[in-house]
Formats: structure tokens, sequence, C-alpha cells
């Protein structure tokens, strides 16, 4: 099939790059004429593992191109990906203006039917107003053109992208028009040969399904950090209570790790957005509240513990970090609880010197010349005189350290971790202080 994928982040290369490995052909547009000029340069505007071999072999087939012309894009897919931002606007809400903008081309430039396939995370109601807009195209135009308006929310996490849209657990399609169904079917038929896969539902309950998965996901999280907050004043170990709970099978053991808060593009602004959208419809969400509220503290609690360490005035201390990106296995700093710790160890009156494997050229970007920040080639350099480790992501490379070669480098072994990487007890035996999150040494 001809596809269109408009967007070319962390959704629509991916999407883009799977959908032309399994034989179609997809031309993704970009308005960032920077990300296009990358990736016809053969490279990768992002970090994501695996995704480069599969542009680079498909391109090399001739079935994945790349432009920033909106004509070319509109003219060449039957279905059109809309996978562009949907960040928070100033109350929360989702900002629909990327969404509805891509919608208003398609109107605009299209010739025959249309399949226009909304893969950004939006809010219910929104396919109503990707309809609408298209409509109000052609009807400047004064012609009655053919298309359909199909929910398609993604479900692929970063870090392990392309693996999640190769073999997905489920493929929510949201449509009413059978045309646009049997096409959807035909589509993702090569990623579901073991078992159907494909959940089609009304256009508005695959909206809200996006969004009630993860919240859902971001509710086990943040209950998990509380009941840390209340392992460690009752002298119990949040990683013995969730291999305990993790086992009843109701509950099983996934996403059940506490920590130094959820960050990420997804889980903050759409629980915030489900959050207002609870609002707008006057049915208030107290738990996503109460979510988001522990999530907002969470980021704080290693700088609590820092400060409880420290004292309240962190003048004159240097503080080593390892992790910067919201998860390991990415670039992407969004909403990444680094940014909450670095600021509040800053203020306090530390100076920071961070590591991250990937993430370091956007931590620069954001921080640009903050004072107070520098950065080291190596997690050993991180930690030259520094008063004590903080680790903030769980990057593969910080889980089996030397310990002797940190002990020798900063300048009392003290290690507050965000991740709970190591055991308490062997960390206590080899003589370092040890701040994890919700267990008890
Ligand atoms: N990042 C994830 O892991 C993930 C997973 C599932 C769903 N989502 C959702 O998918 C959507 C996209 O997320 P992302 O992380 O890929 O975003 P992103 O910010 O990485 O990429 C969006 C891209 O769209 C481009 N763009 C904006 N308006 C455009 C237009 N009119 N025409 C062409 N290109 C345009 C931007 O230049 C940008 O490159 C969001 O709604 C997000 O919530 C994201
Ligand atoms: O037990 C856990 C699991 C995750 N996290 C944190 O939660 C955040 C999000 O992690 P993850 O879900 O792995 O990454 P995302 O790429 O944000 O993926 C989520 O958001 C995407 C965008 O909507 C969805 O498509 C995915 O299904 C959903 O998992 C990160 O900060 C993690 O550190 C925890 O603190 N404890």
């Amino acid at each position: 099939m001809k596809i269109t994928v408009v967007g070319t982040g962390y959704v629509g290369l991916v999407s883009g790059a799977c959908l032309a490995e399994m034989g179609n052909t997809v031309l993704c547009l970009d308005l960032d004429p920077r990300k296009i000029e990358i990736l016809k340069n053969g490279g990768i505007p992002i970090h994501e593992p695996g995704l480069d071999k599969v542009v680079e072999r498909n391109v090399a087939a001739g079935r994945l191109s790349f432009t920033t012309s909106v004509e070319e894009a509109v003219a060449f897919g039957q279905i059109q990906f809309i996978a562009v931002g949907t960040p928070p606007d100033e109350d929360g809400s989702a900002d629909l203006q990327y969404v509805l903008s891509a919608a208003r081309n398609i109107g605009r430039l299209m010739d025959g039917y249309k399949v226009i396939v909304d893969k950004s995370t939006v809010p219910v109601g929104t396919a109503d107003k990707v309809k609408a807009a298209i409509a109000d195209e052609l009807a400047k135009r004064g012609v009655e053109i053919p298309y359909s308006v199909v929910s398609n929310p993604e479900f692929l996490k970063e870090g392990a992208a392309v693996d999640d849209f190769m073999r997905p657990d489920r493929i929510v399609v949201g449509a009413e028009d059978p045309k646009a169904i049997e096409l959807m079917r035909a589509l993702y038929a090569p990623f579901q040969r073991n078992h159907d896969k494909l959940v089609i539902m009304d256009v508005r309950s695959a909206e809200l399904t996006k969004y009630a998965a993860n919240a859902m996901l971001a509710t086990r999280i943040s209950f998990m950090n509380e009941l840390a907050l209340l392992a460690e004043k009752v002298g119990a170990d949040i990683e013995q209570v969730r291999v305990g709970i993790g086992s009843d099978v109701r509950i099983g053991y996934h996403f059940l790790y506490a920590g130094c808060g959820y960050g990420g593009s997804c889980f903050p602004k759409d629980v915030q957005a489900l959050i207002r959208t609870g609002d707008e419809y006057e049915q208030h969400l107290k738990i996503l509240n109460a979510v988001e509220a522990a999530n907002n503290a969470q980021k704080q609690v290693l700088t609590t513990k820092v400060l409880k360490r420290f004292g309240n005035d962190l003048s004159g201390k240097h503080i080593a970090i390892w992790g910067l990106a919201f998860k390991p296995n990415t670039d992407d700093m969004r909403e990444a609880t680094s940014r909450v710790v670095i600021n509040d160890l800053i203020t306090n009156g530390a100076t920071v010197c961070a590591y991250d494997p990937v993430a370091m050229d956007e931590a620069k970007r954001i921080f640009q010349d903050q004072s107070g920040l520098t950065y080291a080639e190596n997690p050993l350099d991180a930690l030259k005189n520094a008063d004590a480790l903080v680790i903030v992501t769980e990057w593969k490379a910080f889980r089996s350290p030397d310990f002797d070669e940190i002990r020798q480098r900063l300048s009392a072994p003290v290690i507050f971790d965000g991740r709970n990487l190591y055991d308490p007890k062997m960390m206590q035996s080899i003589g370092f202080e040890y701040y994890p999150i919700g267990r008890t040494v």
C-alpha cells in the first residue's frame, strides 16, 4: 500500500519505517527541515535502538522516503497517518493545533478517497474535529471528495519502539466506515499473523482507550511510589512488597517499580489531559489528580534525601548525577526527573556534574549554559571530588559498576539511588552509605 506519515518524531518515524519493513511504500512528511535533512542524509534525528537499521534497509529498497512538501505528501498515500505532537496547552489539555493543521492540509490538497488515520494521542472528540476541518477545506474548494477518519492510537514505548510496533500486544482501531476498517485490517495483517490482535471499536472509545492505558500505568507507578514512602517509615522493603503483590495474576509484575517519579512525553501530559477532559465534562477524576500530585512530589524525593543528609544549604557541595534521559535507551528528556533534581540541587547551592550515555546533547540544549552544571565523558569521570552520587535513570551500564572505582573518586562513599539498582545489604557490607527509594538497609 502507499502510505503517507505526517510527522517524523518517535511515533511517525518508527511507524513509517515499520510499515515500510512489511512491504508498504511510505513517504514521511515533516515540516521541520532539519529532521528531513538528517533523514535524507542517512541519519536518524532521535536515539531509538534498532531504528537506524530498519530505516536504512527500507530507504535502500526504495520503500521509505522523506519530504517537507505537503503537496507531495498529500498526493502520495491513500492512507494518511497523522503522527504529530499533541503537547500540553497552558491548562494541561492537549494542544491540537498540529493535528488540525495536518488535517487542513489534507483537506486543502486531496484529490481522491483518503483514509485519515489519527495515530497521535488525542482527546475524545478529536476525530470529529479532524473530520470537520477536512470538510471545511473541501467546502472552501467547492468540491466533494469522500474520506474516512480513523482513530488508531499508538502504544509503543520509547527505547523499545521498533519491537513494540513490529510485535504489538493489540492494535486498536476506532472506525465506523466498513471500507476504512477493511483497509486497516489489510494494512495490519502482517503484524498479527500469529493471532488476531485487531480490536475494532467506535472512534470515541478508541480515543479514550489510549488515555485509559497510560493513566492506569501511571496510577500503578504513583501507587507504588507512595507505598515506598510508607515502607521507609514503617521499616519495610518496597522491593519485597513488589514481588509479594506482583505474583498475584490479577496484579502482575509489570510496572510496579518504585522510583524517583515517572517522566517522558506521555504519562505526565496524558494524565493531565485526561484530568482536563474530566473537568470539561464535570466528571472530576479524583484518582488521577492524586496520581499527578504524587508524581510531582516524587520527583523531589531524591533532593529531599540529599538535603536531609547534608543539611539545607548545599553550598560547597558537589554532586554527581548518573542518568539524564527520562528512562534508559532514549535521548528523550521531556518531563525527565533529572531536570527537577538538577534544578533543585543547584537552587539549593550545589554544583552538579552529570553523565548520560546518550542524552547529553539534549541536556545541553535544554540547560544551555546553566551555571553550576557540567558534564562528564563517562560515568567514573562524573564522580571526581563529588560528595555523593545521585542515580536518576536505570541505564544497564549503571547496574554492575566497580564500587572500588566509585569509592576512589567520590570524596565520601554516599549514593542516592532513585531507581533501586543495588542490594542495600550488599551496599552496607562494602561500606557505602546507600539511600534507595522505599528500601530498608
Ligand atoms: N513518544 C512516544 O513514545 C509516543 C507513544 C505513543 C503515542 N505518542 C503520541 O504520538 C504523538 C507524536 O508523539 P512523538 O513523541 O512522536 O512527537 P515528536 O514531537 O517526537 O514528533 C512530532 C513531529 O511532528 C512534526 N509536525 C508537527 N506538525 C506537523 C505538520 N503539520 N506536518 C508535518 N509534521 C508536523 C514535528 O516537526 C515533529 O517532528 C503524540 O500525540 C504523542 O502523545 C507518543
Ligand atoms: O515500573 C515502572 C515503570 C516505568 N516507570 C517510569 O515511567 C516512565 C515511562 O516509562 P515507559 O512507559 O516505559 O515509557 P514511555 O515511552 O513513556 O511509554 C509510555 O507512554 C507511551 C506514550 O503514550 C505509550 O505508548 C506506552 O505504552 C507507555 O508505556 C519512565 O519515567 C519510567 O522510569 C517507573 O517509574 N516504574
